[in-house]
């Protein structure tokens, strides 16, 4: 659901003179998108006895278990921020192999200016790079790859960064796959200068280092279908000459893949 908005700010407008921002549409709904989202639904309903990734409850479990199996791995390295909400960050997620493959399918040709995104549809969806991190993530967080979206790279030259905002959009609740229960958030490379993801209302940052992913909550887990808001974050300025090069991976709470594209967004 990533959108082109022009009217974006920047904070510091010397840094930010050549930057380009990127942001999602919140889904603040007026009357319009209203009416929009009552046809949607009814044109897209969720299929009836779908199984949520998480009832109440259980999402605290499910980062409790990735945790203990991630701390148990070789190289791996697991550093819990917070536990409510839950942000952790996993060094060596991503061996070196895996990330050389992901820079690969990320290739070069990123949209130019404002949206430096791309999804990995198609070919890269199906290819053994990709194919592997989504073997791992079924794994740790014990979910099939129908609940999975398509992992999306993102790149930030010197002075780009992503204001503030949360990843899953309040008007998901009521499409057929849910909320946007969990990020994993992975740097393919490591930035010296700024490029840190902060959780500004957590009062926590994470530096990007190449290999590591760091997996937060989007949802209260005493109930996913409210957003919780204390994971909203921003990707803070890249101030050197090192292209920032990342990859998000988002987990829904129903099936994603067999509503894509027409039901999802
Ligand atoms: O680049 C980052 O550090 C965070 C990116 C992000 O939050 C997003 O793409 O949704
Ligand atoms: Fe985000």
């Amino acid at each position: 659901a990533a959108v082109d908005v022009d009217a974006q700010t920047c904070a510091d407008p010397e840094t930010c003179a050549d930057a380009e921002t990127r942001a999602y549409d919140e889904g603040e709904d007026d009357d319009e998108d209203e009416d929009e989202d009552t046809a949607q639904r009814d044109r897209c309903a969720r299929e009836e006895g779908s199984i949520p990734l998480v009832e109440a409850g259980e999402l605290d479990a499910i980062f409790e278990d990735m945790v203990d199996e991630l701390s148990e791995e070789d190289e791996v390295e697991v550093t819990v921020l917070s536990k409510d909400p839950w942000v952790i960050y996993v060094d060596n997620f991503l061996s070196s192999e895996m990330v050389d493959a992901l820079l690969e399918e990320a290739g070069d040709d990123f949209a130019p200016s404002k949206d430096e995104t791309k999804f990995c549809t198609g070919d890269c969806a199906e290819s053994k790079a990709v194919q592997d991190v989504q073997d791992r993530v079924a794994y740790l967080v014990g979910l099939d790859e129908e609940y999975m979206e398509f992992i999306q790279f993102v790149r930030y030259k010197k002075g780009q960064y992503y204001k503030k905002h949360h990843d899953t959009n309040s008007a998901y609740v009521n499409m057929p796959m849910g909320h946007r229960v969990m990020t994993v958030f992975m740097y393919l490379n490591t930035i010296e200068d700024g490029g840190e993801t902060s959780f500004p209302d957590l009062n926590l940052s994470v530096k990007p280092v190449r290999g590591r992913a760091v997996i937060w909550a989007n949802v209260k887990s005493s109930n996913p279908d409210d957003r919780d808001l204390r994971t909203m974050h921003e990707a803070l300025p890249v101030t050197g000459d090192v292209v920032k090069v990342a990859a998000n991976f988002w987990l829904y709470q129903y099936d994603y893949r067999s509503y894509w594209p027409e039901c999802t967004g």
